[in-house]
């Protein structure tokens, strides 16, 4: 259990989860949340899903291709905007759950979460349109 979940529990009338309890490390579970994570997050945001379906298309072509230069930009850029796509989420439903009012420090903490998200999707979309050309040069020849 991580010091902030066990800090956030400290003073909370309810008795902790069981499952927060477990010591040992169960990889299967982990991948088992982490996937349905990432199901959760392409069913319930589109800015996900089609990051998601914009990209392995052209993941499989570099793969077809073997540009394995391209295979590696190309999930760096994914897992990098992915990644970043699924903490906005996150932060914006966590602060939600805090503050459903309007609330200066909730603007704040959303639009930096937002500002990093934009910066991933600036990279990813230069890396993904780089990429795809290179292909298609590729394909030509
Ligand atoms: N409770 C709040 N108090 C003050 N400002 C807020 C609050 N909720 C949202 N905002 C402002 O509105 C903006 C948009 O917030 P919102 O939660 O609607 O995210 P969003 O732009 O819809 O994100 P996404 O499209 O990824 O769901 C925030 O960046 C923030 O500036």
């Amino acid at each position: 259990m991580s010091k902030p979940i066990a800090q956030a529990y400290k003073n909370h009338s309810k008795p902790m989860p069981k499952k927060f309890h477990k010591p040992a490390y169960h990889p299967f579970r982990k991948l088992k949340v982490v996937f349905s994570g990432l199901y959760l997050a392409v069913i319930s945001d589109f800015s996900v899903a089609y990051k998601l379906v914009l990209s392995v298309p052209v993941l499989i072509v570099s793969f077809m291709v073997r540009q394995w230069v391209d295979v590696t930009l190309i999930l760096l850029a994914t897992g990098m905007i992915l990644s970043a796509e699924l903490f906005n989420s996150a932060i914006e439903i966590l602060c939600d759950f805090v503050e459903l009012q309007e609330n200066d420090r909730i603007g704040t903490i959303k639009d930096i979460a937002a500002a990093a998200a934009g910066i991933s999707i600036f990279v990813w979309a230069v890396t993904l349109i780089l990429e795809g050309s290179h292909l298609w040069q590729l394909q030509k020849i």
